[in-house]
Protein backbone atom coordinates (compact mmCIF):
# COMPACT_ATOMS: atom_id res chain seq x y z
CA UNK A 1 0.00 0.00 0.00
CA UNK A 2 1.27 3.34 -1.34
CA UNK A 3 0.10 5.96 1.67
CA UNK A 4 1.22 9.52 1.39
CA UNK A 5 4.07 10.43 3.76
CA UNK A 6 2.44 13.60 6.55
CA UNK A 7 4.43 16.12 7.79
CA UNK A 8 2.47 18.17 10.49
CA UNK A 9 3.68 21.22 12.04
CA UNK A 10 1.76 21.79 15.40
CA UNK A 11 2.36 24.81 16.71
CA UNK A 12 0.81 24.87 19.58
CA UNK A 13 0.30 28.29 21.61
CA UNK A 14 3.12 29.77 19.30
CA UNK A 15 2.34 32.74 16.60
CA UNK A 16 0.02 35.32 15.83
CA UNK A 17 -2.05 35.70 12.61
CA UNK A 18 0.68 37.62 10.91
CA UNK A 19 3.44 35.44 11.83
CA UNK A 20 1.61 32.31 10.77
CA UNK A 21 1.22 34.59 7.34
CA UNK A 22 4.69 35.44 7.36
CA UNK A 23 5.84 31.68 7.68
CA UNK A 24 3.93 30.77 4.73
CA UNK A 25 5.49 33.57 2.35
CA UNK A 26 9.39 32.13 3.82
CA UNK A 27 7.69 28.34 3.02
CA UNK A 28 5.70 28.02 0.00
CA UNK A 29 7.17 26.65 -2.86
CA UNK A 30 9.71 25.32 -0.91
CA UNK A 31 7.66 23.02 1.68
CA UNK A 32 5.78 21.88 -1.18
CA UNK A 33 7.38 18.75 -2.47
CA UNK A 34 5.41 16.07 -4.73
CA UNK A 35 4.11 13.28 -3.07
CA UNK A 36 4.31 14.82 0.57
CA UNK A 37 0.95 16.18 2.63
CA UNK A 38 2.23 19.33 4.33
CA UNK A 39 0.19 20.68 6.95
CA UNK A 40 0.55 23.40 9.58
CA UNK A 41 -1.69 23.24 12.48
CA UNK A 42 -1.85 26.56 14.06
CA UNK A 43 -3.63 28.44 17.21
CA UNK A 44 -7.35 29.18 16.33
CA UNK A 45 -6.67 33.23 15.80
CA UNK A 46 -3.98 32.55 13.32
CA UNK A 47 -6.30 30.11 10.92
CA UNK A 48 -8.02 32.76 8.79
CA UNK A 49 -4.84 34.37 7.85
CA UNK A 50 -3.09 30.95 7.23
CA UNK A 51 -6.28 29.72 4.89
CA UNK A 52 -5.69 32.87 3.22
CA UNK A 53 -1.68 32.77 2.68
CA UNK A 54 -1.63 29.32 1.45
CA UNK A 55 -4.33 29.91 -1.34
CA UNK A 56 -2.98 28.54 -4.30
CA UNK A 57 -0.32 26.19 -2.72
CA UNK A 58 -0.16 22.90 -2.15
CA UNK A 59 -0.01 23.54 2.07
CA UNK A 60 -3.00 22.53 4.10
CA UNK A 61 -4.38 24.18 7.33
CA UNK A 62 -4.86 21.94 10.33
CA UNK A 63 -6.53 23.09 13.75
CA UNK A 64 -5.50 21.71 17.28
CA UNK A 65 -8.98 20.90 18.44
CA UNK A 66 -12.68 21.56 18.15
CA UNK A 67 -15.40 21.00 20.36
CA UNK A 68 -17.60 17.94 20.05
CA UNK A 69 -21.08 19.65 19.91
CA UNK A 70 -21.90 21.58 16.44
CA UNK A 71 -23.25 25.06 18.86
CA UNK A 72 -24.32 25.51 22.26
CA UNK A 73 -23.79 26.94 25.15
CA UNK A 74 -20.25 26.50 25.32
CA UNK A 75 -17.88 29.27 26.53
CA UNK A 76 -15.09 29.43 24.50
CA UNK A 77 -15.54 26.60 22.42
CA UNK A 78 -14.86 26.22 18.45
CA UNK A 79 -16.90 23.77 16.53
CA UNK A 80 -16.30 22.26 13.44
CA UNK A 81 -19.15 23.99 11.84
CA UNK A 82 -16.85 27.20 12.11
CA UNK A 83 -13.52 25.22 11.81
CA UNK A 84 -14.91 23.61 7.77
CA UNK A 85 -16.81 27.47 7.67
CA UNK A 86 -13.04 29.14 7.37
CA UNK A 87 -11.77 25.99 5.33
CA UNK A 88 -9.64 24.22 7.51
CA UNK A 89 -8.75 20.11 6.40
CA UNK A 90 -7.41 18.86 9.10
CA UNK A 91 -7.63 19.28 13.36
CA UNK A 92 -5.53 17.40 15.61
CA UNK A 93 -7.69 15.58 18.67
CA UNK A 94 -6.55 13.84 21.77
CA UNK A 95 -3.14 15.34 21.91
CA UNK A 96 -1.80 14.33 24.96
CA UNK A 97 -1.43 18.32 26.50
CA UNK A 98 -4.98 18.55 25.83
CA UNK A 99 -5.62 14.89 27.44
CA UNK A 100 -3.48 16.37 30.47
CA UNK A 101 -4.47 19.47 31.14
CA UNK A 102 -7.81 19.79 29.87
CA UNK A 103 -9.58 16.99 31.07
CA UNK A 104 -9.50 15.54 27.36
CA UNK A 105 -10.50 11.59 28.06
CA UNK A 106 -11.11 8.81 25.52
CA UNK A 107 -14.51 9.51 25.35
CA UNK A 108 -14.05 12.80 24.55
CA UNK A 109 -11.72 12.10 21.19
CA UNK A 110 -14.23 9.66 19.84
CA UNK A 111 -16.94 12.61 19.75
CA UNK A 112 -14.63 14.95 18.68
CA UNK A 113 -13.39 12.19 15.64
CA UNK A 114 -17.54 11.60 14.35
CA UNK A 115 -17.22 15.61 14.99
CA UNK A 116 -14.80 16.01 12.18
CA UNK A 117 -16.13 14.04 9.64
CA UNK A 118 -19.70 15.79 10.19
CA UNK A 119 -17.66 18.75 8.88
CA UNK A 120 -15.54 17.37 6.20
CA UNK A 121 -12.33 17.68 8.42
CA UNK A 122 -9.71 14.88 8.69
CA UNK A 123 -9.04 14.00 12.47
CA UNK A 124 -5.16 13.81 13.65
CA UNK A 125 -5.61 11.47 16.65
CA UNK A 126 -2.84 11.37 19.18
CA UNK A 127 -2.16 8.46 21.15
CA UNK A 128 0.50 7.28 23.07
CA UNK A 129 2.14 6.23 26.66
CA UNK A 130 3.50 7.60 29.60
CA UNK A 131 6.86 7.18 30.82
CA UNK A 132 5.64 5.30 33.81
CA UNK A 133 3.32 3.18 31.74
CA UNK A 134 6.49 2.93 29.02
CA UNK A 135 8.09 1.19 32.21
CA UNK A 136 5.72 -1.00 33.45
CA UNK A 137 5.33 -2.73 29.87
CA UNK A 138 2.18 -1.05 29.21
CA UNK A 139 2.52 1.11 26.32
CA UNK A 140 0.58 -1.18 23.72
CA UNK A 141 -2.26 -1.49 25.71
CA UNK A 142 -2.23 1.88 26.42
CA UNK A 143 -2.61 2.77 22.37
CA UNK A 144 -4.72 -0.63 21.98
CA UNK A 145 -7.51 1.05 24.34
CA UNK A 146 -6.77 4.91 22.66
CA UNK A 147 -7.10 3.73 19.12
CA UNK A 148 -9.88 1.94 19.84
CA UNK A 149 -11.89 4.74 21.29
CA UNK A 150 -10.82 6.38 18.54
CA UNK A 151 -11.79 4.62 15.72
CA UNK A 152 -15.13 3.51 17.54
CA UNK A 153 -18.65 3.94 15.23
CA UNK A 154 -16.46 4.88 12.32
CA UNK A 155 -17.51 3.62 8.66
CA UNK A 156 -14.57 2.14 7.30
CA UNK A 157 -14.74 4.89 4.42
CA UNK A 158 -13.98 6.84 7.49
CA UNK A 159 -11.60 5.10 9.55
CA UNK A 160 -9.35 4.87 6.35
CA UNK A 161 -8.85 8.81 6.35
CA UNK A 162 -7.53 8.77 9.66
CA UNK A 163 -4.47 10.15 10.87
CA UNK A 164 -3.21 8.64 13.78
CA UNK A 165 0.20 10.24 15.61
CA UNK A 166 1.83 8.19 17.94
CA UNK A 167 3.32 9.85 20.60
CA UNK A 168 5.04 8.75 23.41
CA UNK A 169 4.62 11.16 26.15
CA UNK A 170 8.17 11.40 27.77
CA UNK A 171 9.45 12.04 23.89
CA UNK A 172 7.58 15.37 23.74
CA UNK A 173 9.34 18.43 23.97
CA UNK A 174 11.67 16.63 25.75
CA UNK A 175 14.69 16.28 23.06
CA UNK A 176 14.29 11.91 24.41
CA UNK A 177 12.61 10.64 20.88
CA UNK A 178 11.59 7.24 20.75
CA UNK A 179 14.52 4.93 18.56
CA UNK A 180 12.57 4.63 15.31
CA UNK A 181 12.41 0.82 15.71
CA UNK A 182 10.53 1.33 18.84
CA UNK A 183 8.15 3.44 16.79
CA UNK A 184 7.56 1.50 13.99
CA UNK A 185 6.93 -1.71 16.26
CA UNK A 186 4.08 0.10 18.70
CA UNK A 187 2.87 2.15 14.96
CA UNK A 188 2.56 -1.48 13.37
CA UNK A 189 0.96 -2.53 16.85
CA UNK A 190 -1.78 0.30 16.48
CA UNK A 191 -2.44 -0.82 12.43
CA UNK A 192 -3.12 -4.01 13.88
CA UNK A 193 -5.25 -3.11 16.15
CA UNK A 194 -7.22 -0.78 13.15
CA UNK A 195 -6.70 -4.04 11.06
CA UNK A 196 -9.35 -6.16 13.94
CA UNK A 197 -11.24 -3.54 14.47
CA UNK A 198 -12.33 -2.86 10.63
CA UNK A 199 -10.16 -5.07 7.75
CA UNK A 200 -6.39 -5.19 6.11
CA UNK A 201 -7.43 -2.88 3.05
CA UNK A 202 -9.01 -0.18 5.77
CA UNK A 203 -6.00 -0.76 8.74
CA UNK A 204 -3.13 -0.23 5.12
CA UNK A 205 -4.83 3.11 4.00
CA UNK A 206 -4.27 4.97 7.81
CA UNK A 207 -1.52 6.78 8.16
CA UNK A 208 0.33 6.85 10.96
CA UNK A 209 2.88 9.10 12.45
CA UNK A 210 5.11 9.21 15.33
CA UNK A 211 5.88 12.38 16.88
CA UNK A 212 7.91 13.24 19.92
CA UNK A 213 11.33 15.33 19.58
CA UNK A 214 11.49 15.24 15.21
CA UNK A 215 13.92 17.29 14.12
CA UNK A 216 15.53 18.15 10.57
CA UNK A 217 18.42 15.93 11.87
CA UNK A 218 16.63 12.45 12.76
CA UNK A 219 13.50 12.72 9.96
CA UNK A 220 15.07 10.59 7.66
CA UNK A 221 15.50 7.84 10.30
CA UNK A 222 11.27 7.82 11.36
CA UNK A 223 10.74 7.69 7.73
CA UNK A 224 12.73 5.00 6.17
CA UNK A 225 10.81 2.89 8.51
CA UNK A 226 7.69 0.33 6.83
CA UNK A 227 5.07 1.79 9.38
CA UNK A 228 5.82 5.09 9.83
CA UNK A 229 4.46 7.27 7.32
CA UNK A 230 5.20 11.13 8.63
CA UNK A 231 5.71 13.05 12.01
CA UNK A 232 3.47 15.31 14.19
CA UNK A 233 5.93 17.87 14.93
CA UNK A 234 6.51 20.39 17.65
CA UNK A 235 9.14 22.98 18.23
CA UNK A 236 10.57 22.01 15.18
CA UNK A 237 7.87 23.20 13.02
CA UNK A 238 8.04 26.23 14.04
CA UNK A 239 11.26 27.93 12.13
CA UNK A 240 10.62 27.99 8.37
CA UNK A 241 13.85 26.50 7.67
CA UNK A 242 13.47 23.84 9.54
CA UNK A 243 9.94 22.91 8.59
CA UNK A 244 11.01 22.90 4.85
CA UNK A 245 14.31 20.44 6.03
CA UNK A 246 11.34 18.73 7.42
CA UNK A 247 8.83 18.36 4.69
CA UNK A 248 11.88 17.25 2.29
CA UNK A 249 12.86 14.53 4.41
CA UNK A 250 9.41 12.80 4.56
CA UNK A 251 10.06 12.23 0.92
O1 LIG B 1 2.38 17.58 18.52
C1 LIG B 1 3.60 17.50 18.56
C2 LIG B 1 4.26 16.82 19.64
O2 LIG B 1 3.71 17.14 20.87
C3 LIG B 1 5.75 16.80 19.59
O3 LIG B 1 6.32 17.99 20.07
P1 LIG B 1 7.91 18.17 19.91
O4 LIG B 1 8.20 17.91 18.46
O5 LIG B 1 8.16 19.58 20.34
O6 LIG B 1 8.55 17.14 20.79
Amino acid sequence: MNRTPIIAGNWKMFKTAKEAAAFVGEVKGKAEVEGVQSVICAPFTALPALVEAVKGTTLKVGAQNLHFEDNGAYTGEISGVMLNDLGVDFVIIGHSERRAYFAETDETVSKKVHAAFRHHLIPIVCVGEKLEEREAGQTKEVCRVQTEAAFDGLAATEAAQVVVAYEPIWAIGTGKSSTAEDANEVIGYIRSVIRDMFDDNTAQQVRIQYGGSVKPANIREYMSQPEIDGALVGGASLEPASYIALVEGAK
